[in-house]
């Protein structure tokens, strides 16, 4: 891939330049501004790319576009530069800056894309067109195509593609590389152009608009809609493994700027007005900031508002950007003009550093790099438990075969507690008959002396066995105990019967 270089040379903007680019439009008088019979306050030097405002104010910019101008020629100077330097890995943003009523959503192009006639379309029709006729052109590599749209109302994020989302759950983050990204926006994966307009119609049908008395439809919200793509040399065309390039493209519709006074908005408008004019104060200051030759502090205060935390990266960051500025011609709007010239010419000196966004194959490994440690001491952690339960299996096998000796010896004890019982009537009968000699008696009695002690102590063990006294024996150390019982009955009995 090669990434041109070079400054703006015969009106045209070559690629490699980092310096933010700024256009000013003017837009032709409205018919209601006709009707007014207001008249035309801006003239253009087109060869000079300058704007005269008034008598005696005159700015220079990098592109100036007239009442005249077309949407394609807008495009093809301002927007087709970025959209090049995209596929080649930078990062672009355009964003509309102006009044309200003077010409951003027209330039931009968002709106009502399917019902607009093809040469009215705005850049970010023609930027989807032209992307996917460059992926089609390019078959050797694999594209991935993602888009994303959100705005920020009344200095609160909300996702234009999923409005389920909730406000809370959209954070605006830095990566490890330090761009910023939204934390929580649904980002869709896309094949084709109409895919990506229905996406955008759909966020468009929920975003923010209201009738003012300046506009008949006017954007209340911040409009971010963002390409990314992700792209790699197909396989069988690379010969070893390629790094991949990761970039995105941000269209920024503002929303404008308004004197409360003159737009007459009470109630909601007017807390949307002062939402939106502080928010774009916010972005003039790092304008100012960043475009300050002379500025001592090295502070920028992207963090005054969500707009300027966005564009950070836009402004400053690593992004090729163009920020076009919309103005009407009318006299009735010449200070709100004035100002946004003054607002776009402190612009002209930003400059933004620029790198493409490879993915080198080694780089992708070590982002694995945390994936793989968690994985890794999930896997000893399941080591252990595998230990754990290895041992428990152990344990309860032992337990069983204990169980299982148990229940056998408790059988032998009760039959042999069964001979002991008879044994026992037996001798007590005997020592009933008087025909005994004394010395076969003093023998009988000691026998039925040991025999009661033996049931005793057998009797206790039972006991415990069945329940009826608590014990904290274990059940092996009860066999045990069983056990010893058991032998001294076989004595007995054997010293019985012999
Ligand atoms: N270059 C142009 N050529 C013809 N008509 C235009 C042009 N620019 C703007 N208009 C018309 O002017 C009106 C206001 O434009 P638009 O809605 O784009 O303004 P806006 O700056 O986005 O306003 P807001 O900030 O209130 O949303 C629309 O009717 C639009 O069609």
């Amino acid at each position: 891939m090669s990434i041109l270089s070079g400054k703006r040379k015969d009106g045209v903007w070559h690629g490699g330049d980092p310096s933010v680019k700024v256009a000013v439009r003017v837009r032709p008088l409205l018919s209601k501004e006709i009707l007014h019979n207001y008249q035309e306050c801006v003239r253009l030097v087109q060869n000079a790319n300058q704007v005269i405002i008034g008598k005696d104010h005159v700015f220079t910019f990098d592109f100036v576009f007239g009442k005249n101008s077309t949407q394609e020629e807008v495009y093809a100077v301002c927007i087709k530069p970025l959209l090049v330097s995209l596929t080649e890995g930078y990062n672009a943003t355009v964003f509309a800056y102006g009044q309200t009523g003077s010409g951003k959503t027209y330039t931009i192009g968002g709106e009502h894309i399917a019902s607009v006639a093809v040469d009215e379309r705005g850049i970010i029709p023609r930027a989807i067109q032209e992307l996917f006729h460059h992926i089609s052109e390019h078959r050797n590599i694999n594209f991935h195509v993602k888009v994303s749209y959100i705005e920020i109302y009344k200095e609160e994020l909300r996702d234009l593609l999923d409005l389920e989302t909730s406000v809370k759950d959209l954070h605006i983050r830095e990566d490890e590389k330090g761009n910023t990204v939204i934390v929580g926006s649904k980002e869709f994966e896309v094949e084709c152009a109409d895919e990506v307009i229905n996406l955008l119609e759909r966020g468009n049908a929920a975003r923010h608009t209201g009738t003012t008395q300046m506009n008949k439809r006017s954007s209340r919200s911040h409009a971010i809609f963002t390409i990314s793509i992700h792209q790699k040399q197909s396989a069988e065309y690379q010969n070893a493994a390629q790094d991949s390039i990761s970039s995105k493209f941000h269209f920024v519709d503002l929303a404008g700027s308004e004197r409360v006074a003159k737009t007459g908005n009470t109630g909601e408008r007017f807390k949307e007005s002062v939402k939106i004019n502080s928010g774009l104060f916010a972005l003039g200051n790092v304008i100012s900031a960043l475009g300050d030759p002379k500025r001592k502090s090295a502070h920028i205060p992207y963090r005054a508002a969500k707009i300027t935390r966005i564009l950070k990266d836009s402004l400053g960051g690593n992004a090729k950007t163009v920020m076009i500025t919309c103005i009407s011609p009318s006299s009735l709007d010449f200070d709100e003009s004035l100002n946004s010239l003054k607002y776009a010419n402190r612009a002209k000196n930003i400059r933004n550093k620029l790198v493409v966004n490879y993915n080198p194959e080694k780089d992708g490994i070590d982002e694995m790099e945390p994936e793989v440690r968690l994985l890794r001491e999930a896997l000893q952690d399941q080591q252990v438990s595998n230990q754990h339960l290895h041992d428990l299996n152990e344990e309860k096998g032992r337990t069983s075969s204990l169980e299982e000796q148990l229940t056998r010896l408790q059988v032998q004890y009760s039959s042999y507690r069964n001979c002991v019982d008879e044994a026992l009537l037996l001798l007590v009968d005997l020592n009933d008959d008087v025909s005994l000699r004394r010395s076969r008696r003093d023998r009988l009695q000691s026998w039925i002396s040991m025999v009661q002690k033996v049931r005793k102590e057998a009797l206790t063990v039972q006991k415990t066995d069945t329940g009826t006294e608590t014990s904290p024996v274990p059940h092996h150390i009860t066999v045990l105990q069983q056990k010893r019982d058991l032998e001294k009955c076989q004595v007995f009995n054997y010293k019985l019967f012999i």
